[in-house]
């Protein structure tokens, strides 16, 4: 079992307060809803996401607890009937200030992060020139009006005990792990099948595994709730035999550079050295199953030696892995009666007690910042990722932190949309489901928006971007 997260307030001396990000970042602000809406397109993906998508997600939250309302009185009696009424109306009058676009208000109830949250919102509105108002949903960056609200939901939770600890989105992504059965049978069987003859692979043949098991990795980002309203996203097919159909569908494929990288440190380890490789984690669910896979396989292949995950500390778009989620999938794989899977479970638990794979928390990941500021808001975390060889970014909305939610040119490269952050070489590994990219050749986006208007938030195209020394 992966160990329960850190107190969070042992945490709370990694973070300073921000100010504002480097100036040059400012240079090109995160766009608002209103104002990628206002950019002539009636209904821009991010302003859809706050007028229809967000509130349809809401609702399905209030409806989940609704359903819960027995088994809150079986548990708590009148008390857990009561908190159930309270966070429904606490969620309920949320979805109104959204639907109604007010401005946008501070967090009242004590949490690790409560006053980092409201000295960002100070920030905001610092960005606002006095006939502005106040930030608003429909006005202040999508990025944060997004991250502020799953927020909001948590503290709709944590503000009803005895249900304080409550995930509104377990179910969905426990449902998503259950309907994708046949392709996790499917992926776990291959594995097996791979580390058992590992020994005998050759190199070529541990590239061409490793670059099935990236993309299974990648394409595992379409299985994502909050594009999908929280509606069901599960994997129906078996993804492996689809990969040559869908490698056109990668616009920058960098794949090479990650093997160059891994082989390199394997060559020149020495007996006792590590080769340590992080992977922030995206989904639960059948996403977060082909990043275990992936994980494994490093190990076997003696790829690394120790791999570190970051989860969510709190239920995050819907979708996103918590320890508790992590915990729960390795129990699943365990207890599986399909054996390729149980035997999964029971190396991946290992692996865990082992010490190879590590999970770690930190509240950082749920704060509205992108990542150039991490060095500065949460110097701790920033010096952690320092220590390993290689990150892996998963997901859409890491990827826009990494570029920080801008309005770049689609051309400009990589490695200056991350404006600084460079902990360690990374990657980038998410499909596109938000206008933002950046690191295309000249007149290729040109190319995907004469066809497909969409092209840029429909999860149809996927990106393995790197970050690092060549
Ligand atoms: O990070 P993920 O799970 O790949 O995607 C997050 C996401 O679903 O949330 C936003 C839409 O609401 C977009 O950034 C993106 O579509
Ligand atoms: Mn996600």
């Amino acid at each position: 079992m992966a160990a329960p997260p850190a107190s969070l307030s042992g945490r709370d001396e990694g973070f300073v307060s921000l100010s504002s990000p480097s100036p040059s970042a400012a240079l090109l602000l995160p766009a608002s809803a209103e104002s990628r809406a206002s950019s002539g397109t009636s209904g821009s993906f991010a302003y859809l996401t706050i007028k229809d998508r967000i509130p349809q997600i809401l609702t399905k939250a209030i409806d989940t607890l609704h359903r819960h309302k027995n088994e809150f009185f079986e548990k708590h009696g009148e008390k857990g009937t009561e908190a159930e009424k309270k966070a429904i109306s606490l969620l309920s009058k949320l979805r109104n200030e959204l639907q109604t676009d007010k401005p946008i208000i501070p967090f009242v109830e004590k949490f690790v992060d409560t006053d980092i949250w409201n000295q960002y919102l100070e920030y905001q509105q610092s960005l606002l020139n006095e006939n502005d108002g106040k930030p608003r949903w429909f006005y202040s960056p999508w990025l944060y009006v997004e991250c502020y609200m799953y927020r909001r939901i948590h503290e709709a939770i944590i503000q009803s005990p005895p249900i304080d600890d409550f995930d509104v989105f377990k179910e969905s992504k426990d449902q998503n792990f259950f309907e994708s059965r046949e392709s996790i049978i499917a992926l776990c069987t291959h594995l097996q099948e791979v580390v058992t003859a590992i020994e005998d692979l050759d190199e070529n043949q541990l590239k061409d595994e490793f670059f099935r098991l990236l993309q299974i990795s990648l394409w595992g980002n379409k299985c994502d709730l909050s594009l999908s309203g929280g509606d069901t996203s599960s994997q129906k097919t078996n993804i492996i035999n689809s990969l040559e159909e869908l490698k056109p569908l990668i616009l920058v494929n960098d794949m090479e550079h990650l093997w160059s990288l891994l082989t390199n440190c394997k060559k020149t380890r020495e007996k006792a050295s590590i080769t340590r490789v992080d992977i922030v984690l995206d989904n639960s669910g059948f996403e977060l199953v082909t990043d275990l896979v992936l994980a494994d396989f490093l190990l076997s292949s003696q790829l690394a030696t120790e791999i570190h995950f970051y989860g969510k500390t709190i239920p995050w778009f819907v979708s996103d892995t918590t320890i508790h989620d992590f915990n729960w999938l390795i129990e699943q794989m365990k207890e599986s009666d399909d054996k390729c899977m149980s035997k999964c479970g029971a190396a991946w638990e290992t692996y865990i007690n082992m010490g190879r794979w590590v999970y770690q928390d930190h509240i950082f990941w749920t704060l509205p910042h992108e990542f150039c500021v991490m060095s500065q808001v949460a110097p701790d975390l920033y010096a952690e990722l320092q220590k390993a060889h290689l990150i892996l970014f998963k997901g859409d909305l890491n990827y826009r932190k990494l570029t920080g939610d801008r309005k770049w040119e689609f051309t400009v490269p990589f490695h200056q949309a991350l404006n600084g952050f460079h902990p360690a070489p990374l990657c980038g590994i998410r499909t596109l489901k938000a206008e933002i990219q950046v690191g295309l050749r000249p007149g290729q986006a040109e190319q995907y928006m004469a066809s497909e208007p969409n092209w840029l938030t429909t999860g149809k195209y996927g990106v393995l971007q790197f970050d690092g020394p060549l």
